[in-house]
């Protein structure tokens, strides 16, 4: 099955408005903002991976979904799988405690149960965040809106495949891979200003797409004004299908921003060192999603991002 199909059966059981019809990357209950995210070995992270780099990636995947509702950490619930290996374990929770303090996200919660030998690692966090004046939602686009992109997106893909290659490697584009920045004070300062913000998990295209299609609108990306970081450069170069890489790739954490045109987010005294790139608008008209690059139009690559599907389609009485 894919993701989004089982998505869409579990809209039938998430009827609460706090659910916002599971369309969003978070659920907005009582002024606060709630999501949940997990992260398993293989899919998310390699084996090789420090054990603190993963605990630190679980948090900071989750508060990427409040900073891209512009809402402030609050708490966190762990779902803890202990493996075995209690100095790889210690150290997952050494990066955990790392992430939580470093974004002051206090654990009030969770759960532990142990895993059977061998089988691959699986966490899950709850991240509670305090909505702020205003919760950017998907679906609040407006025909006209500026997209912003917010960080530089590509590194962790690219540090990714260099881990592929050779495991030991080293650099800053492993260490996004391994130990992504959620935007939170960015989320903070843009919410109150764009019309629909999220982050940048799946992928650029796939997430602007989802946006588009959450604010019924279309989107129109210009492929040249992606947001790449001197490191990417070096390693895969500015090429169109280095830009297409950094646009499909995923794991990114970045966060994308439809903002009136008439406001210049480039004004707000934002934090030094923020990244932060006009790369197109949402219209009213026109394909769902359209890349350009100079004046020509780019069709359209055969995966806009990362999708979760499972391999196996044996039937229940097949698993026991
Ligand atoms: N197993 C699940 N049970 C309930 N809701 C889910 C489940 N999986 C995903 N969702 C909901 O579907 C929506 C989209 O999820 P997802 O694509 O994972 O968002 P994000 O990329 O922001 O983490 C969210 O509202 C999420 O809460
Ligand atoms: C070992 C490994 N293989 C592949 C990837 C690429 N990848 C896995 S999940 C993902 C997308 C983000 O994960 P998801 O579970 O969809 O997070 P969400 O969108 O729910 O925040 C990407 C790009 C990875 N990070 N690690
Ligand atoms: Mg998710």
């Amino acid at each position: 099955m894919r993701e989004a199909q089982a998505i869409q059966r579990l809209r039938r059981i998430a009827t609460s408005p706090a659910a916002l019809g599971l369309k969003d990357d978070t659920a907005v209950l009582d002024g606060l903002v709630l999501t949940h995210d997990s992260i398993a070995e293989g899919v998310h992270f390699l084996s090789t991976d420090t054990a603190a780099s993963v605990g630190w990636k679980l948090v900071a995947v989750n508060l990427s979904d409040l900073a891209g509702k512009g809402a402030t950490p609050a708490g966190a619930l762990l779902s803890l799988a202990l493996s075995g290996d209690d100095a790889w374990d210690m150290s997952f929770l050494d990066g955990v405690e790392a992430a939580c303090e470093s974004y002051g996200l206090p654990l009030l919660g969770g759960d532990t149960i142990a895993l059977p030998p061998g089988a691959p690692r699986v966490f899950g966090l709850t991240a509670i965040g305090r909505a702020g004046e205003r919760v950017p939602l998907r679906s609040g686009g407006k025909a006209g809106d500026v997209l912003w992109a917010i960080g530089t997106l590509g590194d962790s893909a690219a540090g990714l495949e260099l881990l592929r290659l050779d495991p030991a490697s080293t650099g800053p584009l492993v260490d996004v891979y391994r130990r992504p920045v959620p935007l939170i004070a960015l989320g903070q300062a843009l919410a109150p200003l764009a019309n629909a913000m999220m982050d940048v998990s799946d992928g650029l295209l796939l997430d602007a797409m989802r946006m588009a299609e959450a604010s019924g609108l279309s989107a129109e990306i210009d492929i040249d004004a992606i947001p790449l970081s001197r490191a990417f450069i070096a390693e895969r170069s500015g090429d169109l299908t280095a830009r297409l890489f950094a646009a499909t790739g995923g794991d990114d954490y970045a966060l994308l921003a439809a903002i009136p045109a008439d406001i210049d987010p480039l004004r707000l005294s934002l934090p030094s060192g923020t990244t932060i790139a006009r790369i197109g608008c949402l219209v009213a008209e026109g394909p769902r999603l359209a890349l350009s690059s100079g004046e020509s139009p780019v069709p359209l690559p055969e995966h806009l991002g990362h999708e979760h599907r499972s391999n196996s389609s044996a039937p229940m009485a097949d698993r026991s």
